[in-house]
Formats: structure tokens, C-alpha cells, sequence
């Protein structure tokens, strides 16, 4: 049975934030519950596995999972958070003579290839048509979120069977195709920042709990992980949220099948 398990559930700082001494990064470095490495899952399938995301926790979110390669990469987007493990990635495909596959609309690859120009030496660069693609069984479609001040995301919308996933770690402020892009859900992955975010809404680049909640009577998903969570996130929190709603954990896994999601 396929899975998928939450390498990393944190903001572009991750939780603790490194110059922080907040009651939640004081509590992620001792007992670690709120513990959030750069965001990140892995979908595991009997044929192979595909990571969605390689930020600079990569290494120690593979550790974690006691996971040594992976040699399928999805990315979401080319920022730091979401691709500054790509060189330790490709670090790791030279030592062990395998080529990786690295996926992702054009424009995304153009800027990943521009950031890190030895890249392409140990990896096959694949470019995610709008019609989107298939591997190990799952169609996987992206489609272009607004993130915000930060530009633009993709998001993922994988379907396998009669299961359909989505993956949106960074977006805000949908229009409505983008809405459309992410209806009828057995399960969505989303961004939420914060519980309530007070900062004026043209500085922001992701959703915060309240207005995602908003969000889902819309999109109707049947079960929903928000992950993207910063350090004014605690996970041992009774936060108001609907039943079908979970903050993901570091290490989290879910069965991907419809039954069980
Ligand atoms: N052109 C850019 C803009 C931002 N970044 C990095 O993205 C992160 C901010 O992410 P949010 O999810 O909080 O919007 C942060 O790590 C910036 O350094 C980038 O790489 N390129």
C-alpha cells in the first residue's frame, strides 16, 4: 500500500527558529513535539518512491526515516526552503554513480539550474507539462498557486485509483481556478503559517489556519493535513479546527488509500 510520510512540516525558518527563545522553540529543542523540519513528504510506493521538495533539512529528514537515496524528486517551487537540499542530493547521486530524476514545470527547473549550474551533471532534468505526468502509478498534475509577496507556487494534485491527493504548501489569497485546481479531495495537503496571522495581508505569502478553514468549505476535501507551520504553531494545542483537519507531525504517516484516508 502506498504512503506518504511528512519528512518536514515547518516554515522557511523551520521550528526552532534559530535566534528564537519563544515558549514553542524552546520547546522544540527539548522535548520536540513542535520540532518542524523545511516541509517536505515522501510517497512511498512498491515500486519507488518520490520526494516532494529537497530543502536544506534534506539530510537529516532522510536520517530520520533511516532512508539512505531517493532518486525521484518532485519540486513545488524554487525557493531556498524547498530546494537548498538539492545539492546535497546531487552530492549524493555522484558518490553513488546514479543519476536522479528532478521534476518540475520549466520555468522552476530554469531557476534551479541557474541557482546550482553543476546540477544537471548528476541529474535528468524532467519538465511537468500543464497536462501533467505520471510515475510509479500516480498521474500528477501542477498547477500555478498565488504565494503571495513571495510570487508563485505549484501546487501538486496526485491521483492514483480512485485516490486523489493534493499538495499546497505555499500558496494564499486562491482565485478561483486555483480553488478548482484543489476540489474533491480525498486528502489535501496545506499550508497554514499560523493559527491567526496578524500581519497586513500584503506582506504575506501563505495561509494561516483560519482563513484555510475558510477555505475548505469550499473546496470540500475529505480529510486535510495543514503542514508549512511556523514557531507561532503549538501541535499540543486545541486550536479550533474542523474534525477532518490534523497539524501534521514530523515523521507522520498516512495510507494513501481512499478507505483509510
Ligand atoms: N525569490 C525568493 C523569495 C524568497 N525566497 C525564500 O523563500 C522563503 C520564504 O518563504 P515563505 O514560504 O515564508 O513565503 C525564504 O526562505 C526565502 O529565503 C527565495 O528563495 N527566493
Amino acid at each position: 500500500m502506498d504512503e506518504l510520510i511528512f519528512l518536514g512540516t515547518g516554515d522557511s525558518m523551520g521550528v526552532p527558529r534559530v535566534y528564537c527563545d519563544c515558549m514553542i522553540c524552546e520547546e522544540a529543542r527539548t522535548t520536540g513535539m513542535n520540532r518542524r523540519y523545511r516541509s517536505a513528504v515522501m510517497i512511498r510506493t512498491a515500486e519507488g518512491d518520490i520526494l516532494i521538495d529537497c530543502g536544506p533539512d534534506w539530510v537529516t529528514q532522510m536520517e530520520q526515516i533511516e532512508q539512505r537515496f531517493v532518486s525521484h524528486t518532485l519540486i513545488t517551487h524554487a525557493h531556498f526552503d524547498h530546494i537548498a537540499g538539492l545539492p546535497e542530493w546531487v552530492d549524493a547521486c555522484r558518490w553513488l554513480g546514479q543519476r536522479g530524476h528532478i521534476y518540475s514545470p520549466s520555468e522552476v527547473l530554469e531557476t534551479i539550474r541557474a541557482q546550482f549550474p553543476w546540477l544537471p551533471r548528476h541529474l535528468y532534468f524532467h519538465e511537468i507539462k500543464p497536462e501533467g505526468m505520471e510515475l510509479y502509478g500516480w498521474k500528477i498534475e501542477p498547477h500555478l498557486m498565488c504565494h503571495g509577496k513571495n510570487g508563485m507556487s505549484y501546487a501538486f494534485r496526485l491521483t492514483k485509483g480512485d485516490m486523489c491527493v493534493g499538495y499546497c504548501s505555499d500558496a494564499i489569497n486562491l482565485s478561483p481556478d486555483q480553488k478548482l485546481f484543489l476540489m474533491n479531495l480525498d486528502l489535501l495537503i496545506l499550508g497554514t503559517n499560523f493559527y491567526h496571522e496578524e500581519a497586513e495581508f500584503h506582506t504575506r505569502s501563505v495561509y494561516d489556519m483560519v482563513e484555510a478553514i475558510e477555505l475548505l468549505q469550499e473546496l470540500q476535501p475529505s480529510q486535510v493535513y495543514f503542514t508549512h507551520m511556523g514557531h507561532g504553531v503549538d501541535v499540543e494545542e486545541r486550536y479550533a479546527i474542523p474534525s477532518n483537519v490534523t497539524l501534521a507531525r514530523t515523521g507522520m504517516r498516512i495510507a494513501l488509500t481512499v478507505e483509510d484516508a
